[in-house]
């Protein structure tokens, strides 16, 4: 029998989730965006069966209702779908990034016909809307449940099974423990990239050239700095229960790395440096977790006219897919790198082979 899915919000999140639904031969998608446009984007680029003008009337045609609004659009409809006139059940599930507000608006429901399961795939991107939209944005990356109001094991079952072409790894999680694991390693690092951000943007002021300095190390601590805004303000006030702790924690411990550095204190700056790489050297870097799934390999190039579109002509010959590239340095007359990352270990193993062939340096990471 098919299941008739309504996905509300059809930006970044809603639409891969929409492309993985339309991948289910027992699932008829169903598609609303506040955004007129992106509805009509999702339909004609087949990320949803059919388009609704409303809400409202989409909730009504639907077993299960999928919000994929930002945080507080997602409570917003919660209260909505309170008032509704409902002629039978509906399962509803949401993808918010914060769990304890949406599970508390979820729990005041007087409505019968309502029940809730919170979700949370922990994948993502600092780009937005439906165009960064993709099918394998999930894979192997956690998606988080965290059952609510009239819930059942059956219905975090059978979101499982509708959500299985995500091919993340479920994980189920209660509210508190939700907000805390993510406020700590999701959400209170986009205020310190933020921040870092912002010393730069106060120095530049001092030295203009600053900005001009900004390589690979810079870029990597903040590219979250380059996500959307207004999500990002909700999420951190949300879990403002999280964040304020974390807050008072990271003062308190720069305060003790400046007293390191004041007293030239190596011994312990050294052990605190040391203690992160081990922590962040054992991240799951390749199969799972928050960190995409990419293999970095590492090109010696000329610093000379085509010397880029070589490299990337010898790969395309070869029907390899780069999924990202970025100059590392390039300075005037030296040898420059460039880290080319793929999404598949056979990918990176194939590159290193016809680069090699064709006379490159190459390094990988492993
Ligand atoms: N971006 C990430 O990395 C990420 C990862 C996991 C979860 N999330 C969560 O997913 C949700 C969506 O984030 P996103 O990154 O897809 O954002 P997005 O900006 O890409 O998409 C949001 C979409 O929702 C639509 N929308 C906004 N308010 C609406 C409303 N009231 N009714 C209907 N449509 C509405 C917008 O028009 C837009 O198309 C957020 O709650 C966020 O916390 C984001
Ligand atoms: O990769 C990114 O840019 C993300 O910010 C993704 C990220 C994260 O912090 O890991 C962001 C928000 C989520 O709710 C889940 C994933």
């Amino acid at each position: 029998m098919n299941t008739t899915i309504l996905v509300s919000g059809l930006g970044l999140i809603g639409g891969s989730i929409a492309l993985n639904l339309m991948k289910h031969p027992n699932v008829h998608v169903i598609g609303y965006d506040q955004n007129q446009d992106t509805r009509n984007y999702a339909y004609h680029n087949r990320f949803i069966h059919q388009a609704v003008d409303s809400f409202n009337k989409g909730v009504q045609l639907a077993d299960i209702v999928m919000l994929a609004m930002p945080v507080q659009g997602c409570i917003q409809a919660i209260q909505e779908m309170n008032e509704m006139q409902l002629d039978r059940a509906k399962l509803v599930t949401d993808v918010a990034s914060v769990k304890k507000p949406i599970l508390d608006a979820a729990a005041q429901w007087t409505n019968e016909q309502l029940r809730f399961v919170g979700g949370h795939p922990m994948a993502g991107s600092h780009k937005q809307g439906i165009i960064a939209a993709k099918a394998h944005l999930f894979e192997n990356a956690y998606y988080l449940f965290v059952p609510g109001i009239r819930s059942t094991e059956q219905d975090v079952s059978q979101l499982q099974h509708l959500l299985r072409e995500t091919k993340s790894h479920y994980v189920t999680v209660d509210k508190r423990e939700h907000d805390q694991m993510t406020g700590v390693i999701s959400h209170f690092p986009h205020l310190i990239a933020s921040s870092l951000v912002h010393q730069a943007k106060k120095w530049q002021r001092v030295y203009p050239f600053t900005h001009e300095l900004a390589a690979g190390g810079f870029r990597d601590i903040t590219r979250i700095a380059s996500s959307h805004p207004k999500m990002w303000n909700d999420i951190l006030i949300q879990n403002k229960e999280s964040i304020i702790p974390l807050l008072n924690d990271w003062i308190q411990e720069m305060n003790e790395l400046k007293q390191f550095v004041e007293g030239n204190n190596h011994e312990q700056l050294h052990q605190y440096l040391k203690e992160a790489k081990v922590f962040r050297d054992d991240l799951p870097t390749k199969n799972k977790g928050a960190i995409p799934a990419f293999y970095d390999v590492f090109v010696d190039i000329k610093d000379q006219p085509g010397a880029l579109s070589e490299v990337t002509h010898i790969l395309a010959m070869a029907n390899i897919s780069i999924v990202n590239i970025r100059i590392l340095e390039v300075r005037e007359g030296i040898t420059g790198a460039l880290r080319l990352s793929f999404q598949t270990e056979a990918d990176k193993n194939q590159c290193q082979y016809v680069l090699k062939r064709s006379g490159y340096d190459v390094m990988i990471q492993e």
